[in-house]
């Protein structure tokens, strides 16, 4: 198979889908992989060291996606690039569609095959998320710290207190992969740490792993209001797969927070947890203000720490990658669920349910989907 890789162009995007190691896979296994000049040069990765894997570099995106059976990406194709979609297309990539409508219908309408890393699943685990959701929780605490200090436009508390001057309260909402990374960091920092999930097992399972460290919190809009409003620090991280974050913190509980506190939304990549968070910001412009509440909303947050994030996203993608290219995408789709699951649209229906529920659109399963020519549902 024909496999491209381009470079990202979202803001401050600085990972990429491929590391010369996942070249020689590739390439060992009888594939080509053609990849952009200076597609790994934000990640440290020279064109000498792709070359030397077995790569092709190809001068332009339009040459890349031309070229290719499959793509590669790290996030959601962005206008510039709905251009190059074609029927027959495999894109494998973060597509984040149920916050991505346009997107979403570029897709239908082009008869691509999208298959979504953050929904490809193994019961209940979703291993292609999981290595961004830890480095996005971590970072999430020392952004928020951060973002507390008076020149970055906070209230001027340091989390940790002094002795003799109160800690800082963080409030963490969805005990996930990104709660408990933020948690682990935010009580490295020394705060007053409070999670809320919805699901009493995984609030035993926090306590069993911190002990008396975190105070757990069941998720009810009373349990959120009163810990939002003595909070310095909430971070979102909430995830229903698939489908749009739920609006759980309102405009009154925003309101009620004390001026200069922080909102870290890092489920903004599903639409946000917040009703005050109604944009999405880049890492050169990541916050702004809202009834005096400092807003963090960026979609891309492992972008920024490329050299970590780019080896510990390949690291897990690399292997299905090679699933794809050796069996053909719809073999390896019916032989293996966890990808099944990853599919998104095919032959123009949309395959995940919640997508298609959040985006009105019919839902038709994915054996159906490849089945069929062309569903114009
Ligand atoms: N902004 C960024 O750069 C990044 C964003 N993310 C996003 O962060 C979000 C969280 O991801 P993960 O932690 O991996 O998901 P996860 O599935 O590990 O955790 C989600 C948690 O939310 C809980 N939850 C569901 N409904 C809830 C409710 N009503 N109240 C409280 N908790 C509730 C679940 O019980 C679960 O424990 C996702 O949207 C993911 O895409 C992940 C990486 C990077
Ligand atoms: C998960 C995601 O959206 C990211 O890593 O950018
Ligand atoms: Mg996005």
């Amino acid at each position: 198979m024909r496999i491209g890789v381009p470079k990202e162009i979202k803001n401050n995007e600085n990972r990429v889908a491929i590391t010369p190691a996942g070249v020689i896979a590739l390439v060992n296994a009888g594939h080509e992989v053609y990849i952009e000049k200076d597609a790994g040069a934000g990640s440290s990765f020279t064109t000498a060291s792709y070359l030397a894997a077995g790569a092709a570099i190809v001068e332009s995106a339009a040459d890349v996606w031309t070229r290719a059976d499959m793509i590669l990406k790290v996030k959601e194709p962005i206008q510039a690039e709905f251009k190059y979609f074609r029927k027959g297309l495999i894109l494998f990539t973060y597509l984040h569609l149920a916050a991505e409508p346009k997107l979403t219908q570029a897709l239908k309408d082009s008869g691509v095959l999208a298959i979504a890393y953050e929904t490809v699943a193994v019961n209940h685990t979703l291993p292609l998320l999981t290595p961004m959701s830890e480095v996005a929780g971590r970072m999430s605490a020392q952004i928020g710290a951060q973002f507390l200090e008076k020149p970055k436009g906070g209230k001027g508390i340091l989390l940790s207190g002094v002795p003799g001057v109160k800690r800082g309260k963080v409030t963490i909402i969805g005990g996930g992969v990104v709660g408990t990374n933020a948690a682990k960091i935010a009580i490295g920092l020394g705060a007053d740490v409070t999670i809320i999930d919805l699901s009493p097992d995984r609030l035993r399972q926090l306590d069993d792993i911190f002990g008396n460290q975190i105070t757990t919190l069941i998720s009810n809009p009373y349990n959120l209001a009163h810990a939002v409003a003595e909070s310095d620090l909430v971070i979102g991280a909430v995830l229903i797969p698939g489908a749009k974050a739920p609006k759980l913190i309102t405009e009154e509980m925003v309101k009620s927070m004390s001026p200069g506190s922080v909102i870290v939304d890092v489920a903004i990549d599903q639409g946000g947890i917040f009703e005050t968070v109604d944009k999405i910001t880049t890492h050169d412009n990541p916050t702004y203000d809202k009834h005096g509440v400092v807003h963090y909303a960026v979609a891309n947050m492992p972008g920024a720490v490329p050299q970590t994030s780019t080896i510990a996203l390949t690291n897990v993608t690399v292997p299905y990658a090679l699933q794809i290219a050796n069996k053909g995408a719809i073999q390896a789709i019916r032989d293996n669920a966890a990808l099944a699951r990853g599919v998104n649209v095919a032959n123009g229906a949309i395959t995940f349910e919640a997508v298609a529920c959040d985006l009105g659109y019919n839902y038709v399963c994915v054996e159906e989907a490849l089945n069929s020519e062309s569903i114009s549902a």
